[in-house]
């Protein structure tokens, strides 16, 4: 008899590179454990390999100002390049809307809870006066300060443990956590849970992507087998409505997209750095309509007032 898999043979380690943070070798965790179900794998044929990301090395200043989402996946690519990995896995709203030709999302997992969390407060409304939020994120400063003019934001970095140290020392009164990440970190029960539709979460947020070499057909094949198609279609379309309004990380902006069957329906908000100006709208289109997307996009930034226009640079 022939061997059962040469696929095995040739590929006895699938070699998944990822940040260090305790989330992100959670999600690491997870992507190896699909992997390997899916090609009938044992644990040990994927190599999970930590990358020291100068993002995780700098933690007192907004990622906004020390040079953006780059940071995150500056390390990765660059070992993807010189082949110490054959793949890398990310947090896909912290993947930069523009990536190098050389490399290709080859899966999205099946997207998690979408929704932000709300930590310190049982709503935003019970928010106590002129209260502390800390944050770094510009989308979650814009949005609190649209709902709550009053409240003041200082920054706050960091993992998400570190961020729930910080708002237990006192240095905010509230704090926002993604929903997909305190499930991923076993704190499901912290904070309350916003609903999608009032408070819309960051482009692509509860979805974990894997990235490989584009002229490496075989582990694009391999990573292939793990994708999830509607989940990669909604992150699709919010990375092409990210990159029509040419929003940096910078740019406060919240959209979410739900699939149904062959159809899209996307909801966006643009926000100024101050909360005060807010331009809203959405779409339902083909899942793989991105270019009505873009236009989509487009026709956003033609209603945005001065203080929204200032931060987008159209795509
Ligand atoms: N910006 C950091 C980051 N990147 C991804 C997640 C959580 C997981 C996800 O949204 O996929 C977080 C933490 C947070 O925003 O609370």
């Amino acid at each position: 008899m022939a061997r059962a898999s040469n696929l095995m043979t040739d590929h006895p380690h699938l070699r998944l590179g990822t940040r260090q943070s305790p989330l992100a070798v959670i999600q690491a965790e997870e992507t190896r454990r699909r992997l390997c179900d899916a090609h009938g794998w044992g644990l040990d044929q994927v190599e999970l390999v930590k990358v020291r990301a100068s993002g995780d090395k700098i933690q007192d200043r907004p990622l906004a100002d020390i040079g953006g989402k780059a940071l995150w996946t500056r390390e990765l690519d660059l070992w993807l390049a010189e082949g110490k990995i054959d793949a890398a896995v990310h947090s896909m709203k912290d993947v930069e809307t523009l990536r190098p030709e050389s490399l290709t999302i080859a899966a999205i997992l099946p997207r998690a809870d979408v929704r932000d969390v709300l930590i310190g407060a049982s709503s935003v409304r019970e928010i106590p006066r002129d209260a502390v939020v800390g944050t770094s994120a510009p989308r979650r400063a814009a949005q609190m300060l649209y709902h709550r003019p009053d409240c003041r934001i200082v920054t706050f970095r960091g993992n998400v443990a570190t961020r729930l140290a910080k708002l237990a020392a006192g240095e905010a009164d509230v704090t926002l956590l993604a929903a997909a990440g305190l499930q991923r970190l076993d704190q499901a029960g912290t904070g309350t849970p916003l609903d999608s539709k009032d408070w819309i979460p960051a482009p692509a947020q509860g979805a974990i992507g894997i990235e490989c070499n584009t002229n490496d057909a075989k582990t694009r094949e391999l990573i292939g087998a793990i994708n999830h198609q509607q989940s990669f279609a909604a992150v699709m379309a919010e990375r092409a409505l990210l990159e029509a309004l040419g929003g940096t990380c910078h740019s406060p902006i919240a959209a979410l997209s739900f699939i149904d069957g062959d159809m899209i329906d996307l909801t966006a908000s643009l926000f100024s750095a101050d909360g005060a100006e807010r331009v809203d709208g959405s779409v339902r289109c083909k899942a793989s309509a991105l270019d009505e997307i873009r236009a989509f996009g487009r026709d956003l930034l033609a209603r945005a007032t001065p203080g929204i226009a200032a931060l987008f640079q159209g795509g």
